[in-house]
């Protein structure tokens, strides 16, 4: 279902014991910005997040993304508006050295307990291009029109 650009990058995901069986992360359409991503929380032992509260959602899957890309880790629009389902700290940052278990901070805005199965697609990832710029410090910045007017300065 996917198409891909020639300049696709390649993402390598190594299976965790408690992923086997888990469908890989997949992207849903052709033109799907994000691949879903799936709970590898254990078979019958459902976690449930209460309202308020957030968790720590194993995906099963150790990602390695390529120099020049992150993963950013996003909210599913459907869990977000039925049940308030988000992620606390979106778009999370999957960095490109990380060799942990890519995992996914769901918090429960909604009113009622929210219960995530194994195989629930709970958060969706981009793979985007990133740079790391070359930092310096200096003692005087350039004038600009704007200057330091923010924050609805250039009115509604
Ligand atoms: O939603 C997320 C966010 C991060 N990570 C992993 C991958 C990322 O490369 C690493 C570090 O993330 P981040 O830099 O956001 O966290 P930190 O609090 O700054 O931790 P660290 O000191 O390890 O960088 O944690 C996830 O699995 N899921
Ligand atoms: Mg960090």
């Amino acid at each position: 279902m996917n198409i891909h650009a020639p300049s696709s990058p390649n993402v390598s995901l190594a299976r965790l014991p408690h992923g086997a069986g888990l469908d890989l992360p997949s992207y849903e359409t052709s033109g799907a910005a994000g691949m879903d991503l799936r709970a590898a929380v254990e078979e019958g032992s459902p976690l449930t997040i209460a309202p308020g509260k957030r968790v720590l959602v194993p995906t099963g899957f150790i990602f390695e993304i390529p120099d020049g890309f992150e993963g950013q880790v996003r909210p599913r629009s459907g869990l977000a508006f039925k049940h308030g389902i988000t992620c606390v700290n979106t778009p999370g940052t999957i960095d490109s050295d990380y060799r942990g278990e890519v995992k996914v901070l769901l918090i429960n805005l909604g009113e009622e307990d929210f219960v995530i199965t194994r195989g629930m697609r709970i958060a969706q990832m981009v793979i985007a291009p990133a740079t790391q710029a070359r930092i310096a410090e200096i003692t005087q910045t350039t004038a600009t029109t704007r200057g330091a007017g923010g924050f609805g300065s250039t009115g509604v």
